[in-house]
């Protein structure tokens, strides 16, 4: 591999990729597998930070359409993230990578709290910055805290890891028709109303001019590839 063609980025996670072959909860294997892949960008050169969504144990919306209110569930959401996030820094530094895990919720026994100086330290260091904790408010997405964070940072993109390899035309899971982009700009995937990213993220990312990157985390090595300018993504930018 040649240059990456970033410095520092923050890749956000699918909390549902953390299942693994299970639907709910965390998959150590798939775990180890996703440190490993982040490991190895970072010995590409690149400053990582780490967004993981909740969605493999609770999601806001699905709790509060049980009758808890979307704030309560909101919040057991951006717990989920806590949890991925500490169980991705015990298995980054099991592999030797130190990491560390910084909360948009103040909970002085578990993890710091996130504060933009902190996290650059970290990065500075060496250490892989696990953002978690969302934005720390309801109504928010995992998907715009990272690039809520990548604009704080001076990251160079999102890398948005998901369970499908790009941005199409229609959900490529329920269309077989849907067409993949190799690039859109911010403006068309918000007309388009794609649901790969909610519309606040692609609307903070076109307002602070961030590149996002889309692509499947199922691939071994698919965040270093993408790194090195090649891989199979969708990128939204311009
Ligand atoms: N136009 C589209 N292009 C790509 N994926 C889409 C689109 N519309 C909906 N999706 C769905 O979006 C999902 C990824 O978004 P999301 O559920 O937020 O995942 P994550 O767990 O990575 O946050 C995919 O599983 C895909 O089926
Ligand atoms: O700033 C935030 C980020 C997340 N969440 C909650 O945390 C859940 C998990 O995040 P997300 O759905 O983005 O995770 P992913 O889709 O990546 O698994 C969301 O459903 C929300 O309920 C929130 O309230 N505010």
């Amino acid at each position: 591999m040649g240059e990456p063609i970033y410095r520092r980025v923050v890749v956000k996670l699918s909390g549902e990729y953390f299942a693994g072959p299970q639907s709910y909860g965390i998959d150590q294997p798939t775990i180890d597998r996703v440190a490993g892949d982040l490991i190895a960008a970072r010995n590409f050169g690149v400053e990582i930070a780490v967004v993981v969504g909740g969605g493999n144990i609770f999601r806001g919306v699905e709790v509060s359409s049980r009758g808890v209110s979307r704030p309560t569930g909101d919040t057991m959401g951006m717990l989920a993230t806590v949890m991925n996030c500490l169980a991705l820094g015990e298995a980054l530094r099991r592999h030797g990578q130190p990491a560390r895990t910084f909360s948009a919720l103040l909970m002085p026994e578990v993890c710091d709290l996130y504060t933009r100086a902190a996290a650059l330290e970290t990065l500075a260091a060496g250490g892989i910055a696990l953002l978690a904790g969302g934005t720390g408010n309801p109504f928010f997405t995992t998907d715009t805290t990272a690039v809520l964070r990548a604009a704080e940072i001076d990251a160079g993109a999102v890398l948005k890891a998901t369970n499908v390899d790009g941005v199409y035309t229609a959900d490529p899971k329920r269309d077989p028709t849907a067409k993949r982009f190799d690039k859109l700009t911010h403006s068309e995937a918000l007309a388009g109303n794609y649901k790969v990213m909610d519309a606040t993220a692609f609307a903070l990312a076109r307002e602070t001019s961030l590149p996002i990157i889309v692509f499947s985390i199922a691939e071994a090595g698919s965040i270093g590839a993408v790194l090195g300018g090649a891989g199979r993504a969708t990128v939204v930018a311009g």
